[in-house]
């Protein structure tokens, strides 16, 4: 700690040169002063607005970066220099509007299957071709790479040098426009991402349902931008006629986007993913060990990825190495709480989308009325849609037989008496079916794969 203390300011400067885009740190950290007193990290900035800047935007990476260097306790004081003093900073605020791309989300890093192909064609050639005035509206479930892809494009063109690319979450969209709003300057803000972006990629935007100050400014921005033939990628959990408490004038807009959908990965992509994934933990998994783990991951890329992990450590922290029987032992841990089959998991999902709740919703003791309609909803497509036997459904959802029979009939009553109901739900189905489908027709392929005596 000793040499870090005299290091100091620039031992941090130099981690935060690594850890932020350059024209970032060139703005923002380059020409600052800073110093180690006490235990304190003092940051000198040349006015009140850097001040607030730097607490605002970068307060949890200074805070990360004081915890890894070991300084408990530590706290950074950003403080103003005495006018004499100040430096010029190049201050351009335009350039840091949105958020950090993270260099780890990359196009070589991205597995391509079946489930995404479509997407990352797409995405290669914008960063490829640069082409003007393109618009993408990538939608999927959680855990299926949008953020991934996204960024990447983002960051392969930042790596070209073209560097007027603007990233932001939902919410820090959200509330970039409140902050700017509150202190009058919304036009500022506005005028800032016209004439600083070439290419806006902004990522969930189903977290802007019920916000109609935000969805109308999306709206009058997305005109300004494709009109000038900007580039727009969009990323969000459903389709645009999916999203609810969406204003339908900013729905139609983003019907006029190229509209990409990213699945569930598939049997192949899945062992793909574990091999690509391990490779880069340095990892080669025997074959079996992959066979294993993508017959049984049947979720989303995030979960394998956590599993590819958590396998990893697993072997490291027993000294072993990573074999089939490691592979199981962390398979039942994950999965002892979930014993649902795919289609359940895609049931769930679609359900939970269509009645606009969460998964703890569902699984909640709330009786409140639609939580009750989206339980039996899960019940008549697994029944219905998934043709699961009334016991088998009862094992999935650990409930009494009668009470299956009961929410059966139940929801089959409401469906003969409630025509807009039975519309509605006839469009989840068709939604849902394809995919339901697939993950069947890959069971019956992975049955007969096992049958061919590949099991281990
Ligand atoms: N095709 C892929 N190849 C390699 N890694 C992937 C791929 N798709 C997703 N991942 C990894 O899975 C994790 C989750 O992906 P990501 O955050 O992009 O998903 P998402 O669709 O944006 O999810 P959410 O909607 O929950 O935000 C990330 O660590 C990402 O790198």
């Amino acid at each position: 700690m000793k040499s870090l203390k005299k290091k100091g300011w620039s031992y941090f400067k130099e981690r935060l040169k690594e850890e932020l885009p350059q024209s970032i740190y060139k703005v923002w950290f380059s020409e600052l002063n800073g110093f180690i007193k006490d235990a304190s990290l003092f940051i000198e900035v040349p006015n009140e607005f850097a001040k607030s800047w730097l607490k605002e935007n970068y307060e949890d990476l200074l805070q990360r970066l004081i915890k890894e260097a070991n300084l408990q306790g530590f706290e950074f004081v950003v403080t103003e220099k005495p006018k004499a003093e100040q430096m010029v900073i190049p201050y351009n605020p335009v350039e840091v509007i949105g958020r950090r791309i993270s260099p780890r989300y990359t196009l070589e890093d991205f597995v391509v299957g079946r489930c995404n192909e479509l997407a990352y064609k797409v995405c290669s050639q914008l960063v490829e071709n640069k082409p003007k005035g393109y618009f993408i509206y990538l939608y999927g479930n959680y855990g299926l790479g949008k953020t991934h892809l996204t960024q990447a494009v983002g960051n392969g063109l930042l790596k070209q040098g073209f560097n007027r690319v603007h990233y932001f979450t939902a919410q820090d969209f959200l509330s970039c426009l409140l902050k700017y709003l509150r202190a009058g300057q919304i036009e500022a803000f506005k005028e800032k991402i016209r004439e600083s972006c070439d290419l806006l990629l902004l990522d969930g935007i189903h977290f802007l349902s019920g916000k109609e100050y935000t969805q109308n400014e999306l709206s009058f921005l997305l005109d300004y931008l494709l009109d000038e033939r900007k580039t727009v990628i969009l990323t969000s959990i459903g389709s645009p006629q999916e999203l609810r408490d969406m204003d339908s004038s900013l729905k139609s807009r983003l019907n006029a986007g190229l509209m990409i959908r990213l699945n569930q990965p598939d049997f192949e992509t899945r062992k793909k993913i574990i091999r690509f994934k391990a490779r880069k933990e340095g990892y080669k998994f025997p074959s079996e060990v992959v066979d294993y783990l993508a017959r049984n991951l049947r979720g989303d890329i995030r979960q394998i990825e956590s599993a590819v992990i958590g396998l990893i450590a697993r072997a490291s922290f027993l000294k072993e190495q990573v074999c089939l029987q490691l592979a199981k032992e962390l398979l039942t841990e994950i999965s002892s709480e979930r014993e649902g089959s795919q289609e359940m998991d895609l049931i769930i999902e679609g359900v939970v989308k269509f009645y606009g709740i969460t998964k703890e919703d569902l699984f909640s003791p709330s009786r409140k009325k639609n939580l009750s309609l989206a339980r039996q909803t899960v019940i008549y497509l697994l029944r219905h849609l998934a043709k699961k036997s009334l016991k088998d459904i009862a094992q999935m959802l650990k409930k009494e037989h009668s009470t299956v029979i009961y929410h059966l009939k139940s929801i089959e009553k409401r469906l003969n008496q409630n025509q807009a109901f039975k519309l509605q739900l006839q469009f989840l189905i068709k939604d849902l079916a394809p995919e339901i489908e697939l993950a069947q027709a890959e069971c019956t392929e992975e049955n007969e794969y096992l049958e061919a005596g590949f099991e281990a």
